[in-house]
């Protein structure tokens, strides 16, 4: 298991982190979710150790994580950043050779993460002269080569194709099903609700959900029911736990409160004819999101409060989509795929 323990993060006078706890089970696939700036990137730094918390702690199978430790786990920075000036293949052998497998066994990995991931074909071509969308393949690949135990993702859909989404997302289920914890943060809510056993929601640095979709879904203030009746107006008004209720032609949308037991709303329809519908309406993990996010959101107006700008010496590798629906556009390849030393050979390592 997979352990986030109270992680706390300044950048000067601005609080990144404020007790960021959540833990990921063997064979779970994890989505990390927030608004931008929120904290996910800051929180995948710190497992990975790329960056220090200022308290808190990371613990695999129950023990602090050290750096032996971080090498098992596979990361996918959201700066990205791969070599750009080195081949395809040798970049995947390299690396994984870097996590410590032997020359054939490295090369077996990269070939099979190239096919898998469609970019086998251009094995021989240099980073920089891939599209963006390979570009990411093969740094997904960079994350998945040396059989990670652990998988930290961070938006690791963003950019790609319709096809290399579902690739990935097999992929993903695949690692999870052999009992490796997955966390990848995304802004695409759709897909994480399709794919994950659980989800996290991060918002100005503090978890605000955590659970899986229908025990969110459970846990949310109120229940919606849409009730197929040709009863009149206000028949439901005064059945306790309807918080309000709208009446159109063909029925009613009512608003429950969690307790509200639905039978009774049944039984008061059915008393004054027939009911053609009864459904009560499963939320999105997108209105989940806002939900959770207007509930601790400090203004009251219910809308997600925007992330002020970065201050003096803020990093500019936070760009990313502006809305938690949409997915961002990959940045250019800046830095190696790992926190390892660049190569010496037939590279000319990573542009600054
Ligand atoms: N190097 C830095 N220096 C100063 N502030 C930083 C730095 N890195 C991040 N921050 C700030 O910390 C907060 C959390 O940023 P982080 O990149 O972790 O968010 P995020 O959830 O990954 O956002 P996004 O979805 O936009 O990628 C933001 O307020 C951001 O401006």
């Amino acid at each position: 298991m997979l352990e986030l323990d109270g992680l706390r993060k300044r950048y000067g006078d601005r609080v990144a982190l404020d007790g960021v706890t959540f833990s990921v089970r063997p064979g779970e696939l994890y989505g990390f979710v927030g608004t931008n700036g929120a904290g996910k990137t800051t929180t995948m730094r710190i497992t990975l150790g790329v960056l220090e918390p200022d308290a808190g702690t990371v613990r695999y199978q129950g023990k602090p994580v050290d750096s032996a430790t971080r090498r098992t786990f596979g990361y996918m920075p959201e700066e990205r950043g791969l070599y750009p000036k080195m081949r395809v293949g040798d970049q995947l052998r390299y690396l994984a050779e870097l996590h410590g497998l032997s020359r054939g066994d490295a090369d077996k990995a990269a070939k099979y993460w190239m096919e898998r991931l469609s970019v086998a074909e251009r094995a021989g071509d240099r980073v920089e002269a891939l599209s963006l969308g390979n570009q990411q393949r093969v740094q997904l690949a960079a994350a998945l080569v040396h059989h990670p135990a652990v998988l930290v993702l961070d938006e690791p859909f963003s950019g790609l194709d319709p096809v290399g989404v579902d690739n990935l997302a097999e992929v993903l289920r695949e690692r999870a099903a052999e009992g490796v914890p997955v966390v990848f943060s995304s802004h695409q809510l759709e897909l994480v609700e399709r794919l994950c056993d659980s989800i996290g929601i991060i918002y100005r640095g503090r978890m605000v959900a955590t659970g899986t979709v229908d025990g969110l879904r459970a846990s949310r203030a109120e229940r919606v029911l849409t009730v197929g009746t040709e009863a009149g107006a206000g028949w439901a008004d005064r059945i306790p736990g309807v918080v309000s209720a709208e009446y159109g032609a063909d029925g009613a949308t009512l608003l429950l409160t969690p307790e509200a037991d639905d039978q009774v709303v049944l039984d008061a329809a059915r008393a004054l004819g027939p009911v053609r519908e009864f459904t009560p309406k499963r939320a999105s993990l997108a209105e989940l999101f806002r939900e959770a996010v207007a509930d601790h959101d400090g203004d009251g107006d219910g809308a997600p409060a925007a992330e002020p700008e970065p201050g003096p010496g803020a990093s500019a590798s936070g760009a990313a989509s502006a809305d938690p629906a949409a997915s961002a556009a990959p940045a250019a390849p800046t830095e190696p795929a790992t926190a390892e030393p660049a190569p010496t050979a037939d590279s000319e390592g990573p542009t600054a």
